[in-house]
């Protein structure tokens, strides 16, 4: 694999924490039109690695690249072709959801600012609550619409933590087909996520996390995912101690 194949790509990332916590020394690639989730139990590091894939953070030793640049010395014209959601999504309340989305496209660039938006109020099932203020929207439709802002300008890497959290069955449907669509187009995307489930349908490719460190990864075609990854995540604290 070169360098220049993947979209993001870490080596011997690491940030520590107050208390030593964080993310170890993780080698992480997403390759153009794959699905690469990232699965870890609570304080695993997840939003610490997405946090740096995003520039939210800093590494303090080892690289991160998006779309073939160091982090750091990204250009806004590198930043407009991913989509991110990471935390809480960047919306401003007294602006419908509409509204938000079309300040989003026009500074990303886009042509079709009022297509862009349509169509990703479809593809996320918002229409309905296009003209509502987002401080009026419930947490679920909240989610969608940083959902459909980290989605319209169908980036080539889009970089999502924990993104069906606040969903419902519905919702969650509708993501992982607009991340089937935007990977079967080429984008390369990383999730994380708790669910094991929603992961094997979703993913190409699992990398499982343990107190901050890739410990190994789960073949999404593979039976019984719960008890190999328990077995991954026990070895690796036993391993640690
Ligand atoms: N700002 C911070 N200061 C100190 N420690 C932190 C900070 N942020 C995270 N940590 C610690 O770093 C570790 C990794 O946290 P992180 O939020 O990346 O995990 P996570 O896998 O996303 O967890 P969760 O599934 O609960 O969201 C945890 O032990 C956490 O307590």
């Amino acid at each position: 694999m070169t360098a220049a194949a993947s979209a993001l790509r870490l080596r011997r990332a690491t940030r520590t924490y107050r208390g030593g916590a964080g993310l170890h020394g993780v080698d992480l690639d997403v390759l153009p039109g794959e699905v690469h989730a990232i699965v870890g139990l609570n304080g695993a590091g997840k939003s610490t690695l997405m946090k740096l894939a995003t520039g939210m953070l800093r590494a303090h030793k080892g690289t991160v690249e998006v779309l073939g640049c160091a982090v750091a010395s990204a250009r806004p014209s590198v930043w407009a072709r991913v989509g991110a959601l990471v935390e809480h999504p960047l919306v401003y309340g007294e602006l419908t959801g509409r509204a938000n989305l079309e300040l989003a496209a026009v500074l990303r660039g886009a042509a079709d600012v009022a297509g862009t938006v349509d169509a990703v109020l479809e593809e996320l099932d918002l229409d309905r609550y296009a003209d509502v203020r987002a401080r009026r929207l419930s947490l679920g439709n909240r989610q969608r619409l940083g959902l459909a802002s980290a989605l319209q300008h169908h980036p080539a890497l889009v970089v999502l933590d924990e993104p069906t959290n606040a969903l419902d069955p519905g919702g969650v449907i509708a993501l992982r087909e607009a991340l089937r669509r935007r990977a079967a187009a080429g984008a390369a995307v990383l999730v994380s996520s708790h669910h094991l489930d929603e992961v094997a349908r979703l993913a190409s490719r699992i990398t499982v996390l343990a107190e901050g460190r890739a410990v190994g990864a789960l073949d999404p075609a593979g039976v019984d995912l719960e008890r190999a990854f328990f077995a991954m995540v026990h070895a690796a604290t036993r391993d640690a101690a």
